[in-house]
């Protein structure tokens, strides 16, 4: 049976699973923690890839490795191959003025928002690389100039298990080039021109590969000079693409994952183009599109207000599942990184409707998991606005694993929510990708999908209509 290898190169660690191709059985896996931080040098996710990779069993009886990961970062390198800057990731908000600057540049009164949407399938926020190439550009006009190459983090860390062997060798997806802000999902084709516009003059971009095209084979040296030969590379993909094909997500399901980042999404036959900004029009990882909203706050709520309580995360769900839906009206606008749906990157969190009765621990953490998940239910209100259809919502991410999550999710949500046992989606997504290179065939390898469990409740409508209330009063940054 071949073995195949899925890497999900995330924002807080880098995850590999080793799986067999054609059952999808899970054969081995591992881990290693990437550092904390929106600037990031590209080099520590190399190092934490060889330390998962080496935690998983290695690669020497695989046949196809394929990359996941975070979306959007910009790796700049220069013509000899070298990293310019630390990488500048999704949740990095500082190029916010550049966003508004290419919008706005675009036309006024809406014009430029329909522009972008139409041209590249989003608006472009922070998150988007574009923005990222335009704040260099303006601030960092030396580094800009050294500048011969913008690649993506999961291209570079593809390119470099090829063996980094030349710019011209860099290679991308649709799922992760439809982040950019200079590549159209709905005609297939890069927009130079934009790159242009945002950088102000024209760079080697990754050249684009088909859904099941391998991306080159695996350098024997890059893991000591001792390893297997013609192992294939998959062409990988950004993170959400990946665990859409994780989790094998079909008609009517909603995907919501609940990591650094918490993101809504569906698989579509047709691309999207928000000219409100908060669906992003990407594509996916088998040829078709991926409408996604994305929050920059998640996961990490829940550890801040873990901390907050001075309790681990287990404790904070028994403590929200003690509370009343609702907090008796205590509200948390979870906006501790700035926000990226709505667009507020300055924006702080709060907490709203504080009284002598609701003043407790409880309730606290009731308000973190529901201030969270309302901040979702805003996203999947967006999706299906762009047409999706949410019979059900598949919650997956390291948030899924609170027991509180997973309760209160349908109650917020209003419709069914299923949870697959915890695992790593986003690597398995890859592995299902690397499958479909080893195996051939027109679509990704049919594996059987985990049995998942399903939470129903009914919805709990006040909390939200709450949420709306205060979701507008927040502060902006210190300094900001
Ligand atoms: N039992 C749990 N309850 C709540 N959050 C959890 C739990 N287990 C893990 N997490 C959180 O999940 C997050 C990591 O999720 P993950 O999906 O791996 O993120 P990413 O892919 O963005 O790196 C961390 O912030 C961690 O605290
Ligand atoms: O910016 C987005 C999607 O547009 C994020 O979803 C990133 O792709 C990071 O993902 P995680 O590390 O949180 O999984």
């Amino acid at each position: 049976m071949p073995l195949v290898t899925g890497v999900d190169s995330s924002t807080q660690s880098c995850k590999v699973v080793v799986r067999d191709a054609e059952t999808g059985a899970l054969v081995r896996q591992g881990r290693a923690p990437h550092p904390d931080g929106t600037e990031v040098d590209p080099r520590a996710w190399w190092d934490a890839l060889l330390a998962a990779v080496d935690a998983a069993g290695g690669l020497a009886d695989v046949a196809a490795v394929s990359v996941a990961g975070q979306q959007h970062g910009m790796v700049c390198l220069d013509e000899a191959g070298e990293v310019v800057r630390p990488a500048l990731l999704w949740n990095d908000t500082r190029s916010a003025d550049a966003a508004r600057d290419l919008v706005e540049e675009a036309g006024g009164d809406g014009t430029g928002r329909r522009f972008w949407a139409g041209a590249t399938g989003s608006v472009p926020v922070a998150s988007f690389t574009a923005t990222k190439l335009r704040w260099l550009a303006r601030h960092e006009p030396a580094n800009a100039d050294r500048v011969a190459a913008v690649c993506l983090p999961h291209d570079w860390l593809t390119w470099r298990l090829a063996g980094a062997p030349g710019l011209a060798a860099l290679r991308t997806d649709r799922g992760d080039a439809s982040g950019t802000g200079y590549w159209s999902p709905a005609t297939g084709e890069y927009r130079l021109d934009l790159l242009e516009r945002a950088f102000g003059r024209r760079l080697r971009v990754p050249a684009m590969l088909g859904p099941a095209e391998p991306a080159g084979v695996l350098d024997p040296e890059v893991l000591g000079g001792t390893g297997p030969t013609g192992v294939l590379l998959g062409p990988g993909t950004g993170d959400n693409a990946a665990a859409a094909l994780g989790v094998g997500a079909g008609p009517g399901d909603v995907v919501v994952s609940i990591g650094t980042s918490g993101t809504v999404f569906a698989v579509a036959d047709t691309p999207a183009a928000d000219e409100t900004g908060a669906v992003a029009g990407f594509a996916d990882a088998t040829g078709r599109y991926l409408p996604l909203v994305c929050t920059l706050n998640a996961a990490r709520v829940l550890d801040a207000a873990a901390s907050l309580l001075r309790v681990g995360l287990d404790e904070l769900a028994e403590l929200a599942l003690a509370a009343p839906a609702g907090a008796d009206g205590l509200v948390m606008v979870p906006y501790l990184e700035g926000e990226r749906t709505p667009n507020r990157p300055l924006a702080t969190g709060s907490v709203h409707g504080l009284t002598l009765h609701n003043a407790t621990a409880g309730h606290l953490a009731r308000a973190a998991v529901e201030g969270m998940l309302c901040a979702l239910a805003d996203g999947l209100d967006a999706l299906i606005a762009q047409g999706a259809r949410a019979d059900r919502v598949v919650l997956v991410g390291g948030g899924a694993r609170s027991a509180a999550v997973r309760r209160i999710a349908p109650q917020v949500f209003g419709c069914p929510v299923v949870v697959p046992p915890p695992g790593e989606y986003v690597a398995d997504g890859a592995a299902r990708q690397a499958a479909w290179i080893a195996l051939g065939g027109a679509a990704p390898p049919e594996w059987p999908f985990a049995e998942t469990r399903e939470y129903a409740a009914d919805p709990v409508p006040a909390v939200r209509a709450r949420y709306a209330e205060a979701r507008d009063r927040t502060l902006d940054r210190a300094g900001g």
